[in-house]
């Protein structure tokens, strides 16, 4: 593993989160080499790439289930101030830095109600009001503010997911779309200054993708929080990114606005399963559908 810095450097205003050099071996395998991007304030950043590019495992370095081999995370903590994401565990990532994630498979707690996913997502502050004691629990005018304002926030999220009705139903039962949605509400329940997710849009159908497209540019606009997802599905990529970062055999290809990255012929090339030395005709190919060199 590289030295980490002694000082975190300070990011530019606009940049959130700063990823240097990222590169993650397993023995011989290299899954992620020599990768370096930035994840701006209140954008959506895309992590695409086709199977096997290495995304997850991006992901699954900077919210810290892997170390790094190589690299530099840098996370904006305050003005001037800065985390080194690879020297924090997980759940100091989770908890201290503000980093947010959803999984492929969903993870909601299926034998609980919607609500209860969402209180149990704030079991953190309400421990802290309780001053971990049991007196505190049953006690404490504390407490018993922080409960009202957990199960406030809570609700509020069910509405915002359109959910407020099936408050009481277990997990479990809802569909499959809400099930996705309101596993986002339980992680933006817990605060994050970057939400993570990874393959949010898999498995919906058009209207259920809408309606998380619609939620995420929400998160976007009205939370100020930052989002970072993998998706495969091109349309949900295209609609809603602000910034695309393009990966294949773990190397970054591409990154820019998500028009740019949707004309890139080493894109289109690394989708399209072409070797390199055919990237050049792909090239010709797209000037010339487009009437000419630019
Ligand atoms: N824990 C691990 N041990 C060994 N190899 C791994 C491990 N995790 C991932 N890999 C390998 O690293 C490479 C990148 O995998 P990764 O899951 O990050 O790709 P991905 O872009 O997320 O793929 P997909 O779109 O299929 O989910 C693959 O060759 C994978 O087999």
């Amino acid at each position: 593993m590289t030295a980490a810095p002694a000082d975190a450097p300070a990011l530019p205003d606009d940049v959130l989160l700063r990823v240097e050099h990222l590169t993650m071996r397993f023995g011989g395998l290299v899954a992620v080499d020599d990768v370096s991007f930035d994840v701006k304030r209140a954008d959506i950043t895309a992590l695409i790439g086709p199977n096997g590019a290495g995304k997850t495992t991006v992901f699954n370095c900077v919210t810290g289930f892997y170390k790094p081999t190589v690299g530099r995370l840098t996370l904006k903590k305050s003005a001037g101030e800065s985390w080194l994401l690879e020297r924090l565990r997980d759940h100091q990532i989770a908890r201290r830095a503000g980093v947010a994630r959803t999984f492929q498979n969903i993870r909601l707690f299926g034998g609980m109600t919607a609500l209860e996913n969402l209180l149990v997502a704030q079991h953190a502050p309400l421990m802290a009001a309780s001053g971990m004691t049991i007196l505190g629990v049953l006690g404490a005018p504390g407490f018993a503010r922080a409960e009202r304002a957990a199960i406030e926030k809570a609700k509020g999220w069910l509405e915002r997911i359109g959910l407020i009705e099936r408050a009481d139903d277990p997990a479990a039962d809802l569909p499959y779309g809400d099930q996705r949605r309101l596993e986002i509400a339980r992680a933006m329940c817990t605060e994050p200054v970057l939400l993570c997710l990874d393959e949010p849009a898999a498995g919906l159908n058009p209207r259920e993708s809408a309606e998380l497209n619609d939620l995420l540019r929400s998160i976007r606009a009205d939370d100020g929080v930052a989002v970072l997802l993998i998706e495969h599905d091109m349309s949900v990529v295209m609609e809603i990114s602000d910034h695309v970062v393009v990966l294949d055999y773990g190397k970054k290809i591409a990154d820019g606005s998500p028009q740019a990255v949707r004309e890139d012929p080493k894109v289109i090339a690394a989708y399209l399963g072409v070797e390199d030395e055919e990237v050049e005709e792909v090239e010709r190919e797209i000037e010339a559908a487009e009437g000419g060199p630019a």
